[in-house]
Parts: structure tokens; sequence; C-alpha cells
């Protein structure tokens, strides 16, 4: 099977190619906590570590936050920093209207302190473009996001949703649903299947949130998400397992290192 897909650089880490790479969120409401969190990193299996700034106590200064992210950037050493706003819409704490998200990740992208940036691709149509416009002129990859905390869409629906990503110029499409059923986790690793395989040329990411979908978590090789997001302490969504025994199981099932043992 060849792969269409473009990968993505950033830094030392490329997403789109062999095994899924392992994103770390972190959760802190203030910069001290923050720092801990980036200290307890050491010695762990990370690819990229996103700032979810929706926890971040104060998140409404926007000066704040981008001084906090250069000095996370620093703290990282080289891993890649991925900027997360997340809305109580899609399953996160932050309570902002359309134009005070927009400002908040146009002033993130433009201050350069960040590797990537997520969008939720649901947000207002010009928030999202200015976004996207922004980010490209800075070389800063954009990951287009959609959430369903509620349910898990039809597959024909997941595959139309990742592609419209695509369509609006987004990097790396991301889709997160959430499972009822075994049917459910099928459904979502089917559509990433075939959005990976027929449609998309970009790296994406997915998964199936929730007990049910820890196998979306380590399955992405399998089927086409090239990133999967795992814990060092807390977590950020539900069904995210420790890195450690994440990056086990991404090794156990990475079929390229396997190749050898047929
Ligand atoms: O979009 C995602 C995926 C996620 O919701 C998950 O289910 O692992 C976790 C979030 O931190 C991240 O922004």
């Amino acid at each position: 099977m060849t792969s269409r897909v473009q990968p993505v650089v950033v830094r030392d880490v490329v997403l789109g190619e062999g095994r899924p790479k392992i994103v770390v969120p972190l959760t802190g409401r203030t910069v001290e906590e923050l720092r801990v969190e980036v200290a307890a990193l050491a010695g762990h299996p990370v690819d990229v570590v996103e700032w979810r700034a929706d926890h971040f106590a104060e998140l409404t200064d926007v000066s704040r936050v981008v001084s906090t992210a250069r000095l996370l950037a620093d703290d990282l050493a080289g891993r890649p920093l991925l900027f997360t706003c997340r809305t109580t819409a899609e399953g996160g704490r932050a309570s902002l209207g359309d134009e005070r998200y927009g400002q908040l990740i146009l002033a993130v992208v433009e201050s350069g302190a960040v590797d990537l940036v997520d969008v939720e691709y649901e947000r207002d149509r010009a928030v999202v473009d200015g976004v996207l416009t922004a980010a490209r002129e800075r070389d800063v990859p954009v990951v287009a996001s959609y959430h369903d905390f509620t349910g898990t869409p039809g597959r024909d629906q997941i595959v139309d949703r990742l592609r419209a990503m695509q369509d609006r110029g987004a990097d790396i499409c991301k889709i997160a649903v959430m499972p009822h059923g075994p049917a459910d986790v099928l459904t979502l690793l089917e559509a990433t299947r075939i959005a990976h395989e027929r449609y998309v040329d970009r790296p994406l990411i997915t998964m199936a949130m929730g007990p049910l979908g820890v196998v979306s978590r380590i399955a992405g090789q399998l089927v086409g998400s090239a990133a999967t997001f795992g814990t060092v302490g807390r977590a950020s969504a539900p069904g995210q397992v420790p890195v450690d025994a994440l990056d086990a199981a991404l090794r156990l099932l990475d079929y390229e290192t396997n190749a050898g043992n047929e």
C-alpha cells in the first residue's frame, strides 16, 4: 500500500510517516503548573507537546498567553509545541466568542512562539480562514479539528468532514468522536482508512474517545492516523492512556518494523 500523504515536518518530527507520533497535552492553570508538567515529560516518549490553553487561568490576557507560549517553547528545548484553545462547544473550557477566539489564535500564530496551531473547523468561517491565511504566511501548520462528544457520525459524514478540512486548506485534519458501542469505534477507523487511502493527501488525526475507543488511539498506523494523544499526568480527553504504555503498543503494532517477522 503506497501512501499519498504529504508529511508535515515540525522540527525533527515527521507527521504522516511511520508510527503515529505521540502528543502530550499540558493542562496546567498557571505558569508554575505548566512548567512542572513540562519538567515531568523528561524520560518519556513524547514527540509533540500540546498546550491546552483553555485550562489557563489567564486565557483572556492575550499578551500573557503569548509570553507563556514563548516560555513553554523555551522549556521544551526543541520539542514541537502545538497551541490549542478548546472551546466549550468542543469539550474544552474556553467560552470565547468567535471574535476573541480568532484574535487569540492569530496573536499566537503571529508571535512565532509555537510550531503548530489548532483551529476548530466549526468556528465562524471568516475566523477559520483568517487563521489559515496568517498561519500559511508564517509557515505554521494548522490542525483543523472537530469533536463530537455526544456520538459518532456516520462513516461518510466523517470522511466528508475530513475532506472539507483539507479543501479549506488545513495542513492536518483531526476528528474525535464519542463511541456508544464497538460498531462506532469501527466506523471511525473505517472512515479514517477511506479518507487516508482515497481522498486526503495530508496527515489525519482521528480518535474514538472514552474506554471503548482506546484501540483507535493505538491503531493509527493501520488506518492512517498520524498522531495520538497520551498522558504524562492529567488527561485532556476521555480514553487517553499513559504515554509509556501507548509507545509500547505503537511499537507492537508497527507493521513496518514487524515486516521481518513473517
Ligand atoms: O483534539 C484533541 C484530541 C483530544 O480530544 C483527544 O481525544 O485525545 C485531546 C485534546 O487535547 C486534543 O486537542
